[in-house]
């Protein structure tokens, strides 16, 4: 017998592949992008013995920024194509390499815009190993059908973790006093050195970080204080104040940890520093915008911010190397030359721990919802899923329907898959866009290109993918 593999057609070539289901008893259907390519299995189907929705070897991943060894393997294990890059890559050169791959997994780096968005004809799935979502342009992913996931806390201690040693060294001097040993110079002095214990961190976004350090912080005999723009439940004795006025005015150390937004972009400026208590100090391992780096500098050369922090910064580089020599960064000299000013390069979700767990929890929710199309977990598409076909389960199909959330379309696709015996179904929608998966039982290649034929040809269509 001849084998799918051999008779595949052009993975770009729909009428070759309608034609080969037609002809071919054992081929199958995974049709991942309505802006693009469709992709042929290649075992037999219908077989319970082997029940996966397509020929993995023909998924092709890309994977940028370094991800850590454990999502990588999950994703081979898988039998995928799996590309790894050390950095990110720069726009034109990410355009041709997106083209071609149906997931791609990024860092905080790589930006995903819909410039980039409209070259990635097969994308089916953008895995971000990281928390923050703001590199990705999450609606227009949507509007594409292409899901967006994260790890929403896994880098969370370790962020938190790190604000709690600089609000120490800061405390102390202890960058200023290693650099002067490392240059042979012993300085021992006490002025304007202080410990914590007793001092107000005041905390802007409350989320998983900020909680997390609200506690940390305590245990230390911190007081701690916060704002933020939902009502939240303080842990300990932290006190959640109501304006961020009131926190820039009677915290001793400030630190911000809100997601980057229109709302958070130069929230932290002229007019804020103005109400810091003079010789406070400042720390943003957030998102490089938040914070006004020129304003920050006339605040620490007045005397007013006695110390500051900064893991992010408004331009950060693709990959290690140079960062201040560019015209970019025009105060990257006037940073360098401030005292007690600590600069590390976005470091704050960089421990060994957090990079695997993040790298397993991202890993598994692509190979979730590209083998069986669940969102649980997406940030940019409604939450849906079934559980998962078995053995017991031979002749099954799975329908994955993103479409418009326009009125009429469930009537119109239950026309489609009506006639057929639907096992199960659900259906949500998240703003424009919705998402329906069905498990239909007894189906046949026919019966595959027909409801893939017929949904595709539905004016609501994003995206339609059947699995099996
Ligand atoms: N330096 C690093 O390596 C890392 C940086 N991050 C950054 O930290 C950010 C926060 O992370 P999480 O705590 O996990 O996020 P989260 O979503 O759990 O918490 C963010 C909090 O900020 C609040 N918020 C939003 N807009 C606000 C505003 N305008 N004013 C005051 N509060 C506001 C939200 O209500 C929420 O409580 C991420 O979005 C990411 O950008 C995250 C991980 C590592
Ligand atoms: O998790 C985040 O949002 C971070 O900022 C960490 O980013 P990274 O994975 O170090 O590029």
């Amino acid at each position: 017998m001849t084998s799918a593999r051999d008779i595949r057609p052009r993975q770009d070539d729909l009428a070759a592949q309608a034609q080969y289901l037609a002809t071919s008893p054992s081929a199958s259907f995974h049709s991942p992008s309505s802006h693009g390519s469709a992709l042929t299995r290649t075992i037999p189907v219908l077989n319970a013995k082997h029940l996966k929705p397509f020929a993995t070897q023909d998924i092709k991943v890309l994977l940028l920024e370094n991800v850590n060894v454990a999502g990588r393997e999950i994703l081979q294990q898988q039998g995928y194509q799996v590309e790894f890059l050390k950095s990110s890559l720069p726009e034109d050169q990410l355009i041709e390499k997106i083209r071609d791959v149906h997931v791609i997994g990024i860092r905080s780096k790589t930006k995903l815009t819909e410039r980039v968005l409209k070259e990635a004809k097969n994308l089916i799935v953008i895995g971000c190993f990281c928390i923050g979502t703001n590199q990705v342009d999450l609606q227009y992913a949507a509007e594409q059908g292409i899901a967006v996931f994260n790890s929403p806390f896994s880098n969370s201690r370790s962020v938190a973790e790190l604000v709690i040693g600089e609000i120490i060294a800061l405390a102390r001097q202890l960058g200023d006093r290693s650099n002067e040993m490392h240059n042979g110079t012993w300085n021992k002095v006490s002025n304007k050195c202080w410990e914590i214990r007793g001092k107000t961190l005041g905390i802007i976004g409350y989320g998983h970080i900020g909680a997390q350090l609200s506690v940390l912080a305590e245990a230390m005999g911190m007081s701690v204080i916060f704002y933020d723009v939902l009502n939240l439940m303080s842990l300990g004795t932290a006190r959640q104040v109501e304006t961020l006025d009131q926190l820039m005015a009677e915290a001793d150390f400030i630190t911000c940890h809100v997601p980057e937004l229109a709302e958070t972009k130069g929230m932290i400026g002229k007019p804020q520093f103005e109400k810091m208590k003079t010789g406070s100090y400042l720390i943003n391992a957030s998102r490089g915008t938040v914070v006004d780096i020129p304003a920050l500098i006339d605040a620490m050369r007045s005397g007013r911010v006695a110390g500051a922090a900064l893991d992010v910064y408004p331009n950060e580089p693709a990959g290690n190397g140079d960062y201040f020599n560019n015209e970019l960064n025009e105060w990257g000299n006037d940073l360098r030359s401030l005292k007690n000013l600590i600069l590390t390069p976005h470091i704050g979700g960089s421990t060994e721990e957090a990079q695997s767990a993040i790298g397993v929890e991202v890993a598994q929710a692509l190979t979730r919802y590209v083998n069986e199309g669940t969102t649980l977990g997406a940030v940019n598409l409604p939450e849906v899923t079934l559980r998962s076909l078995t053995m017991d389960e031979p002749n099954h199909a799975r329908v994955i329907y993103i479409h418009k959330n326009i009125p009429g379309v469930l009537r119109k696709v239950n026309e489609v898959i009506g006639d057929h015996n639907v096992d199960k179904q659900m259906t949500d929608s998240r703003g424009d866009v919705a998402y329906l998966m069905a498990d239909i039982s007894n189906v046949s290649a026919a019966v595959i290109k027909d409801l893939y034929e017929r949904l595709e040809s539905l004016n609501s269509r994003i995206m339609t993918r059947i699995l099996y």
